[in-house]
């Protein structure tokens, strides 16, 4: 995924921001579908691509009448590219941010893990790996694209890891995602098939007319 992320950006598109997009509205359909009438959702968002998506989905539960609060892993300012764009916009938003991470997890009825995706390099650091003790509170936790901790490619943990109630992975099924408790869905971010050619995956689009797809792991 980093090899066609590459290839992405520097070279056709989609850029980072619009595939990011895609990954954010997925996530905010996929999180109100889990849960039908569910009224107030927290965001648990890391510092990179991961937290974009997780930032870029609270602007779309918001949109929709959806009580968003979003914990960061670190002050707004610290944040950088697509990830503090999508932040920005819910600052517009005044959107609740707050830094009591357990007051947010057990209050809402979904929580959206992140923190981490396929960037997890060793086990989480102390301070994430606090907000994935804290995210064991949560009444129904949903992950973006890998569960925070866990290694996108092989499924080891190096460290701690979230276990979440559903997953939503982006593009391709990532081959780590092989032992997880809740089911697995696959999102839909808008990279044409030209971008996996380019990096030797004969690629043929799962999704004919939707955009999210429930994928059974054998
Ligand atoms: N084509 C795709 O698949 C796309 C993926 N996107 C998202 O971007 C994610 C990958 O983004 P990034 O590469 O920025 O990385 P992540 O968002 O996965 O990780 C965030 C940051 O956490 C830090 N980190 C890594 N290991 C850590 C550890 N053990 N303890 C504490 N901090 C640690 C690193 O600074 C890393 O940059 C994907 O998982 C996905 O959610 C989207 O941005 C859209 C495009
Ligand atoms: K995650």
């Amino acid at each position: 995924m980093r090899r066609v992320d590459d290839v992405a950006v520097s070279e056709t598109g989609p850029q980072l921001l619009q595939m990011m997009e895609n990954a954010g509205r997925n996530l905010a359909r996929n999180a109100m579908a889990a849960r039908p009438g569910l009224r107030s959702v927290t965001v648990l968002a890391g510092p990179g691509g991961n937290g974009g998506g997780g930032l870029c989905a609270a602007r779309h539960l918001t949109n929709h009448g959806i009580d968003v609060t979003v914990v960061l892993d670190r002050d707004p300012d610290d944040l950088s590219g697509a990830t503090a764009t999508q932040w920005e916009t819910l600052e517009a938003m005044d959107v609740q941010r707050t830094t009591d991470a357990t007051a947010a997890v057990v209050e809402a009825d979904v929580v959206i893990d992140a923190l981490l995706g396929y960037g997890l390099d060793g086990a989480p650091d102390d301070r994430i790996g606090e907000f994935v003790d804290i995210a064991a509170k949560a009444a129904y936790l949903v992950s973006l694209d890998v569960p925070s901790g866990v290694d996108a490619t092989t499924g080891e943990r190096p460290g701690v890891a979230v276990e979440p109630d559903r997953t939503l992975t982006l593009a391709l099924p990532k081959t780590g995602l092989t032992d997880l408790d809740g089911p697995l869905y696959l999102g839909d971010i808008g990279i044409p098939a030209v971008v996996y050619e380019q990096v030797g995956i004969d690629y043929e689009s799962p999704f004919e007319g939707e955009y999210v797809l429930p994928l059974v792991v054998e």
